[in-house]
């Protein structure tokens, strides 16, 4: 595919640019792992049913370890603005989006690595582990006691202090009813999921010729107790069940719960912490807006699968095995073996 110039490019970071003239796509033929296998029926919660979630939450975490929630309660009108103010501030030239680095909504391309704060580190480019998508990284602890004199962020970041409200009662919800399924102790509920963790991250995946070579985020586990997803309707993600990858259709009413790799643990590995990725498009931008939530600080993860650890604890063996091997290990890390 040639790209012409009255495109967008000057959105995009220049490493993501294609160049005039030339067919990025031709010379790579699609490399057949990015194939899908199938879309699937992904299971449902409705949390305003009667029933109370827990009755098919129990088997769906423990097969799944994610779902599709209905009747959430969030006012399609927010994600719809959320959706268009993400579209124009994406839509503004790189040198100006770069320039939000030292405000609450902090711009990240091609990798969304984070620090031990939420923070986003730009590590820079490397062609192996590169994301084909530029991001906002919004911590809601202190996304509120600030403002913007420019009109388009103050209302987007005010939009977003609202969905970060939502997302917190949603999260609470949803942990509560696990937390009972899973028969934690109080003081285990109240220290697992720290509702001031939490932060949001809107993405825009960006168009890519080699579409069938590159990815927007390659198959990984989230690290969070759990995560929500809004996703627009272009779609691209998928989740891995039963050795097959599957398709997460985009029903633009419907937000995605993934399980987190701090839920497997807390769960004695009962519940799955899903394995996800998200391809990229050739012809359409993709936006998908994720909030992910952690337990307090220094909460210690007891189980009886894994050595005691605290989140800090596991995100530094994240990030060193990231630096050093280029990958991320994860839970494996903590795992009793045999040895121990
Ligand atoms: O954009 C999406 O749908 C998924 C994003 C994701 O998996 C992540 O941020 O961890
Ligand atoms: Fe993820």
């Amino acid at each position: 595919m040639t790209y012409s110039n009255s495109d967008n490019f000057h959105s995009y970071p220049p490493l993501f640019r294609p160049i005039p003239g030339v067919d990025h796509g031709e010379q790579y033929s699609p490399n057949p792992e990015f194939d899908s296998d199938s879309e699937s029926d992904i299971p449902v919660v409705d949390l305003g049913s009667s029933m109370s979630p827990a009755e098919n939450l129990s088997e769906i975490c423990r097969e799944w370890g994610m779902f599709r929630l209905v009747n959430h309660g969030v006012p399609m009108e927010l994600l719809t603005q959320l959706h268009e103010h993400a579209n124009k501030l994406f839509s503004l030239d790189f040198e100006s989006k770069q320039a939000l680095t030292t405000t609450p909504i902090f711009y990240f391309w091609g990798s969304p690595a984070l620090t031990m704060s939420g923070n986003v580190q730009q590590t820079g480019p490397c062609a192996d582990n590169l994301n084909w998508l530029e991001g906002l990284n919004v911590p809601l602890a202190n996304n509120s006691n600030f403002e913007y004199d420019d009109p388009l962020l103050e209302s987007f970041r005010s939009l977003l202090e609202e969905y970060g409200n939502h997302q917190r009662r949603l999260a609470k919800a949803i942990f509560r009813a696990m937390a009972e399924d899973l028969n934690f102790p109080p003081s285990k509920s109240k220290s697992y999921l720290s509702l001031s963790s939490g932060f949001l991250r809107v993405y825009r995946y960006l168009r890519c010729p080699m579409s069938g070579r590159r990815w927007g985020i390659d198959s990984h586990t989230d690290s969070s107790v759990l995560s929500i997803l809004h996703q627009d309707q272009v779609g691209g993600l998928q989740v891995f069940k039963n050795d097959k990858w599957l398709d997460v259709k985009p029903i633009y009413d419907t937000l995605i719960v993934n399980l987190g790799d701090m839920m497997q643990a807390m769960s004695n590995d009962s519940y799955i912490s899903v394995k996800h990725r998200v391809r990229v498009n050739k012809e359409k931008e993709r936006i998908s807006i994720g909030y992910f939530v952690f337990p307090v600080e220094d909460a210690v993860i007891k189980s009886s699968r894994y050595r005691p650890f605290t989140y800090p604890e596991f995100q530094a063996a994240k990030e060193l095995d990231l630096k050093t091997m280029g990958v991320k290990i994860g839970l494996p890390r903590f795992r009793i073996t045999e040895d121990d």
